[in-house]
């Protein structure tokens, strides 16, 4: 325990190589997002015999960008892969349209984590036309919840791939029942936090009406609130097959008879987000949970070793 707390203090002691800027929340309220340096945490550090500071291929500070930190003034230690960190365990959930695709680009591109969207998976499989896929597409288009035998195998492989659990993971659009909750926890999959995103129901229905996806930059837009920036672009937009008005009306059917038993599974730690805000005021609320969450790790972090 001794050696440990002394390596502790020379660890964070070493942190304030890695950023001009860095300040005890630095790492957390990181300014730029590309830094990735809020990933750091104690346990991301390991001594070794060398006076140099190595980046291991796979850590986070691999980031081109990171290496224009100033690490050479920081020698002893080693910058562990962040699989040495515990990576961030985040799940979304919202009404179709709730803004969840945006809040996800946000959260990746400041947090890394990988981006796993069930409906996402869906398609994929849907577009290969494979059995599976042939399946969903039938539920898909009622609006209705793929069977779990289909979606449950999928999300949990995807979960245990290495890069999302090396990275973390934000997962989104799933759990969608209790028994695809239950079945999370029987893998022993559980989540550090669960952001429920709230919209009125009205400002959903047209939000996914006028919907469109740039299948060229995968950029999605909205014709009246988001509009295309060319003509060319224009003439390029697709409509997801279940973005029409009498499908969305099934799919918030589907959702508001869900979302009551996901949550009672996950009660303690759901954060609920205000969604009808503009989406930069929607992720300035994700980003403090995401904040106070790290901040209570690097504190309990802190008091294990203490
Ligand atoms: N976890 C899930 N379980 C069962 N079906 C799902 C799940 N996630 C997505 N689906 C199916 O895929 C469709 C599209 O999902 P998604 O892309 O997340 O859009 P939405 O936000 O409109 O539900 C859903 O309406 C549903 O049929």
């Amino acid at each position: 325990m001794g050696s440990n707390s002394c390596l502790n203090f020379a660890i964070t002691h070493h942190c304030v190589y890695l950023s001009p800027s860095f300040s005890p929340n630095s790492k957390l309220h990181n300014p730029n997002p590309n830094h990735n340096q809020f990933l750091l945490s104690r346990s991301s550090f390991i001594p070794i015999a060398t006076s140099s500071f190595a980046l291991h291929s796979n850590h986070t500070l691999s980031h081109p960008r990171s290496k224009k930190l100033p690490l050479r003034n920081a020698p002893n230690f080693y910058v562990a892969a962040s699989a040495k960190a515990v990576p961030l365990k985040v799940m979304i959930s919202g009404a179709p349209a709730s803004g969840k695709g945006t809040q996800c680009e946000l959260i990746t591109q400041k947090y890394g984590l990988v981006h796993i969207a069930a409906g996402d998976l869906l398609r994929v499989e849907v577009a290969a036309a494979s059995e599976n896929g042939k399946r969903a597409k039938e539920y898909m288009e009622k609006g209705e919840l793929v069977p779990d035998e289909i979606v449950v195998m999928m999300v949990k492989e995807r979960l245990l791939q290495p890069d999302s659990q090396e990275k973390g993971w934000l997962l989104d659009g799933y759990p969608r029942s209790s028994s695809q909750a239950a079945a999370l926890e029987d893998f022993g999959i559980h989540p550090d936090i669960f952001i429920l995103l709230e919209v009125p129901e009205d400002n959903l229905v047209e939000r996914v009406v006028g919907r469109r996806l740039d299948p060229l930059t995968g950029k999605i837009y909205h014709l009246k609130y988001s509009p295309p920036e060319s003509e060319e672009i224009a003439s390029r937009l697709t409509q997801r097959f279940d973005d029409t008005e009498e499908r969305v009306k099934l799919r918030l059917h589907t959702h508001h008879q869900n979302v009551e038993a996901v949550l009672s599974t996950y009660k303690d730690i759901t954060v609920k987000v205000n969604g009808n805000v503009a989406k930069e005021n929607v992720f300035a609320q994700i980003d403090a949970a995401l904040t106070e969450l790290l901040e209570q790790r690097e504190v309990n972090s802190g008091s294990l070793t203490a």
